[in-house]
């Protein structure tokens, strides 16, 4: 048997798969979950060390769980939430908490970051992305204003996939894509902006806090001994570069070449698209992230999807099964209830500070099922909108493959497809990002220097990415209708509350 590991250290759980090659099949996989550390300003962190335990308890749980021995393990492949700030000292300890991409505590570092580049679209032209508050670069201005004594001790920046590829091999390095959502980055020529660099510190080399960048086929190196003696795996265990969440989610939905758009239902709500050359958007909305297939990914994110459904569930203290049947008792458009769902401020649109509200409550309308079904239905049209914007940029959309934690409903698949007006299909595997992870943990590992690089993913994901023929689901018409003119009371109850939303 020959095995790969593929690790995704999403915002709520780290998961853990394991492939088997030559069987051509999925062995097993388990979880474990992280708590956030939150506060009304915005924060939003975790311990770097809660990723490293959650990997062991999933990694123990699924080897025990499915009898796999783990000396059968030929690579490793991670896949991490994107953007995280993760501070590292000269001996490689984590000296503060990591602030993640869904902090908006640093609106202010972003807003002076953009200012000193001279404005958005100016930053535009240098960076070929505009940062956004939950990227990385203002979290560092942050941290360096925050605390002047950590950052005289700071050594080297990393994300949280790269942590996790550093605890495994001691070594330091930044994909490609994930290097992308740092903000640091010149996504075009995928080369680190010095001016941007400047303008966190003037006086220090922030170039030299940053790891050595690496092409995504790329094995960084082997476990070390350590590691090896922990999970008793083999010393030669390699590990592969791997990648933020969306970039191997977009592997493990086969999204590595034009025309396929994938949607996460994940803590996040993304969509996105693989593109050979990159997007010159006029939407600030869209990143232009890199992908970690060595071209470009496109991307909308929301930042209130299961955050969101899970809060108004856990209100009504119901299960998932009890949430899912909530929804589906109610009508849509939940008798007139609408929720602007900014629980944790908003990215798409670029709300960072704004706060959720509910509306259109009567005394005939008032339900549990109501609620459960308008923050389900609000989450989505906060994608349509996303979807919108990608149309407005020429980025075709036929199909949505669908992925996260949120594409497990029945209920909620039918309301994407109804609500975007797109046939809906998810994948075999929902943990795409872990599955996606495996699949480049192979492609690194087989990697042929004399072969067509695309040839080669591409094979491997035509072999492992399934999608279910039977999940698909195409929009009812008359429950389209509906939801288009339920879209636009959205978009209007968007616009009357945010004034400065002009799209
Ligand atoms: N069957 C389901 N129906 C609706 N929501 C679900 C279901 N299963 C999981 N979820 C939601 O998905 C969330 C986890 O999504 P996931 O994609 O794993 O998040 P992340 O990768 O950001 O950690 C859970 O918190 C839960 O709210
Ligand atoms: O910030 C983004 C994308 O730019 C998020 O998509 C994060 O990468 C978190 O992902 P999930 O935990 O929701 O999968």
């Amino acid at each position: 048997m020959t095995l790969y590991l593929g690790v995704d250290c999403g915002t709520q759980s780290t998961k853990v798969l394991v492939l088997d090659t030559q069987n051509e099949r999925i062995l097993g996989q388990a979880s474990a979950p992280h708590q956030i550390i939150s506060d009304t300003n915005g924060k939003r962190e975790q311990l770097a060390e809660w990723w490293t335990t959650a990997f062991s308890e999933a990694f123990n749980e699924v080897l025990t769980r499915n009898k796999i021995d783990s000396r059968r393990i030929r690579a490793i492949g991670i896949s991490g939430q994107q953007h995280g700030f993760v501070p590292l000292d000269v001996d490689g300890n984590v000296i503060a908490p990591v602030k993640l991409w869904c902090d908006t505590e640093t609106v202010i570092q972003n807003e002076l970051l953009i200012e000193c580049l001279g404005g958005q679209s100016s930053a535009f032209k240098k960076l070929g992305i505009i940062p956004q508050t939950g990227f990385t670069v203002s979290k560092i201005l942050w941290f360096k204003q925050k605390y002047p004594e950590l950052w005289n001790k700071l050594d080297k920046i990393l994300l949280p996939h790269d942590y996790l590829n550093y605890w495994l091999t001691g070594k330091l390095s930044m994909e490609f894509g994930d290097a992308s959502g740092t903000g640091l980055l010149n996504v075009i020529d995928k080369k680190w902006n010095l001016e941007v660099l400047a303008t966190i510190s003037s006086e220090q080399d922030v170039l030299a806090l940053l790891p050595q960048l690496s092409e995504a086929q790329k094995v960084i190196g082997t476990v070390s001994a350590e590691i090896a003696k922990k999970f008793n795996l083999d010393p030669s265990t390699k590990v592969s570069t791997g990648g933020g969440d969306n970039m191997m989610a977009a592997i493990g939905t086969g999204n590595i070449e034009p025309g396929i758009t994938t949607m996460s239902l994940g803590t996040s709500g993304t969509i996105f698209t693989y593109s050979d050359t990159p997007v010159v958007n006029q939407s600030q909305s869209i990143a232009q992230f890199c992908s970690s297939t060595n071209g470009w990914l496109p991307l909308i994110c929301t930042m209130n999807v299961t955050s969101a459904t899970s809060s108004i569930q856990e209100l009504f203290k119901k299960d998932i099964e009890q949430f899912n049947s909530a929804i589906s008792s109610a009508n849509p458009g939940a008798d007139g209830i609408t929720i602007l769902p900014f629980f944790n401020g908003e990215r798409t649109p670029d709300l960072p500070t704004a706060k959720g509200s509910i509306h259109g409550i009567d005394l005939t309308n008032l339900s549990e099922s109501n609620l459960c079904r308008a923050v389900i239905e609000s989450a989505t049209y906060g994608l349509k909108y996303g979807i919108e914007l990608f149309i407005r940029e020429g980025i075709q959309v036929e199909e949505i493959r669908l992925i996260g934690g949120g594409s497990k409903s029945q209920i909620w698949r039918e309301i994407v497809a109804n609500v975007t007006g797109k046939p809906v299909v998810s994948v075999i595997n929902e943990e795409a990002a872990a599955l996606g992870a495996a699949i480049q943990a192979v492609w690194c590992d087989t990697f042929d220097e004399n072969l067509n690089e695309f040839n080669q993913l591409k094979a491997l994901t035509d072999k492992y990415v399934t999608l279910d023929e039977t999940s698909r689901i195409f929009p009812n018409k008359e429950l389209s209708e509906s939801y288009a003119k339920l879209y636009q009371n959205y978009l209007k109850l968007l616009k009357h509350n945010f004034p400065e939303v002009t799209v």
